[in-house]
C-alpha cells in the first residue's frame, strides 16, 4: 500500500540556492539578524518529515549564496539545470529556494526561458529557520505540494510565499521586514492552504511553452544596467555605465518613468550611439509607464517598461537582446511578455 501511495505521488526536485531560508541565526529571537545561506538541501528537506505525504522529494544544492550576489553566470547555471530536469521523464515539478532578494529577477528570468508546462514553483523565507515563528517550513511545505499539483501546469512560473501563490513575471518584494512581503501589483493567482491549491485568475502574459525564448540557445546575457531617477539627479551614472559597456540602461523613473531635463540629453546621445534606453519606473505599489507620456518615446527611439519594475525590466531586456537589438521589436517583447 505505501509502495502504491509512493507511486502516485509527483516527483519533486528541490533545487537549492540558499537564502534566508537556508539562514541561520545565534538566537530564536534573531527574526532579522543571521546569516543567510548556511543550511543545506538535505538539512532543509529532513526538517520536514510532512514532504513525504505531498511528493516524493529530493534535493540538489546548486549554489549555496545571499541571492543580492547572484550573477548572470549563476542566473543561466540556474536556467540549464531546470531545463535538463524539466526534459526528465521522472521529474514532474521543480522547486527553487532562492533569497528574497533578487527572487522576483530568476522567477520572472525563469518564466521567460524554460520551455516547459511543468510547474516551477520559486520560494523563500522572511525569517531563519532558526527563529521564532520562522515562515520557511511552510513557505517550502507549500512550495512542493503547488510542483507537485497537475493543476499547476503551465501556468508559468510560480511563487509561493505566506500561503499565497504569485505569478513570477510580477511579484515583487514589497517590504523586507515583514513575512508578507510579496506581492503583485495585479494580486496573487491563488492560495495554497494545507498543501492544497485555489486558484483563482490565470497570467496573460507570454511565459515559458508560449515564450519566444529558450534557455538552450542562450550562450550569454548582454550587460544591461539600471540608473535611478531622482530629483537634482545628474547623467553622470548614465554616462559611466554606457562606458562601462552597457548595451541598454534601465531608466529606473520617477512616477510615469518621468526623466529629469538634466538627464534627456545624455540619454538622447546614448541611444544615437546605439544604446537602448527603457524607461520604467521606481513608485512602490507598482509603475505603469506608457509610449510618449512624459517623454517622446517615439521621437527618442526609446521603449518603456510598461508595468515591469526597473530590476524585472532588466531581466527581460537582457533575454531580448539575444534575439534582437531592433527598438521596435524590443518594445513589442515589452508589451508581450
Ligand atoms: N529574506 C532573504 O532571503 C534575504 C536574505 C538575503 N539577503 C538573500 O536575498 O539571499
Amino acid at each position: 500500500k505505501e509502495v502504491e501511495t509512493k507511486q502516485k505521488l509527483a516527483n519533486v526536485v528541490v533545487l537549492a540556492t540558499g537564502g534566508t531560508i537556508a539562514g541561520a541565526g545565534a538566537s530564536a529571537a534573531n527574526s532579522a539578524t543571521y546569516q543567510a545561506a548556511k543550511v543545506g538541501i538535505e538539512q532543509l528537506i529532513a526538517g520536514i518529515p510532512e514532504l513525504s505525504q505531498v511528493a516524493n522529494v529530493r534535493g540538489e544544492q546548486v549554489m549555496q549564496i545571499a541571492s543580492e550576489s547572484i550573477t548572470n553566470e549563476n542566473l543561466l547555471q540556474l536556467g540549464r539545470r531546470v531545463a535538463e530536469l524539466a526534459d526528465s521523464k521522472d521529474v514532474d515539478g521543480i522547486v527553487i529556494t532562492h533569497g528574497t532578494d533578487t527572487l522576483e529577477e530568476t522567477a520572472y528570468f525563469l518564466n521567460l526561458v524554460e520551455k516547459t508546462d511543468k510547474p516551477i514553483v520559486v520560494v523563500g523565507s522572511m525569517r531563519p529557520g532558526t527563529a521564532m515563528s520562522a515562515d520557511g517550513m511552510l513557505n517550502l511545505y507549500n512550495a512542493v505540494a503547488v510542483a507537485g499539483s497537475k493543476e499547476s501546469r503551465g501556468k508559468g512560473v510560480l511563487v509561493t510565499m505566506n500561503d499565497e501563490i504569485l505569478s513570477g513575471r510580477d511579484v515583487s518584494k514589497m517590504i523586507n521586514i515583514k513575512t508578507e512581503a510579496f506581492k503583485s501589483p495585479w494580486g496573487p493567482l491563488g492560495m495554497v492552504v494545507e498543501g492544497k491549491s485555489y486558484w483563482f485568475r490565470l497570467p496573460a502574459k507570454r511565459n515559458t511553452l508560449d515564450s519566444e525564448f529558450d534557455i538552450k540557445t542562450i550562450k550569454s546575457l548582454p550587460d544591461v544596467e539600471i540608473a535611478y531617477g531622482y530629483g537634482n539627479v545628474s547623467d553622470t551614472a548614465y554616462k559611466a555605465l554606457a562606458q562601462s559597456g552597457a548595451k541598454a540602461i534601465i531608466h529606473a523613473g520617477t512616477g510615469n518613468g518621468s526623466v529629469s531635463s538634466r538627464v534627456v540629453p545624455a540619454l538622447q546621445d546614448l541611444r544615437k550611439s546605439g544604446v537602448q534606453i527603457i524607461r520604467s519606473s521606481h513608485v512602490n505599489a507598482g509603475g505603469f509607464v506608457l509610449r510618449n507620456a512624459e517623454q517622446p518615446d517615439d521621437k527618442y527611439d526609446w521603449v518603456v517598461a510598461n508595468d515591469l519594475n526597473p530590476q524585472k525590466a532588466r531581466i527581460l531586456a537582457m533575454v531580448a537582446l539575444t534575439k534582437t537589438q531592433d527598438s521596435k521589436e524590443l518594445q513589442r517583447m515589452f508589451w508581450e511578455y
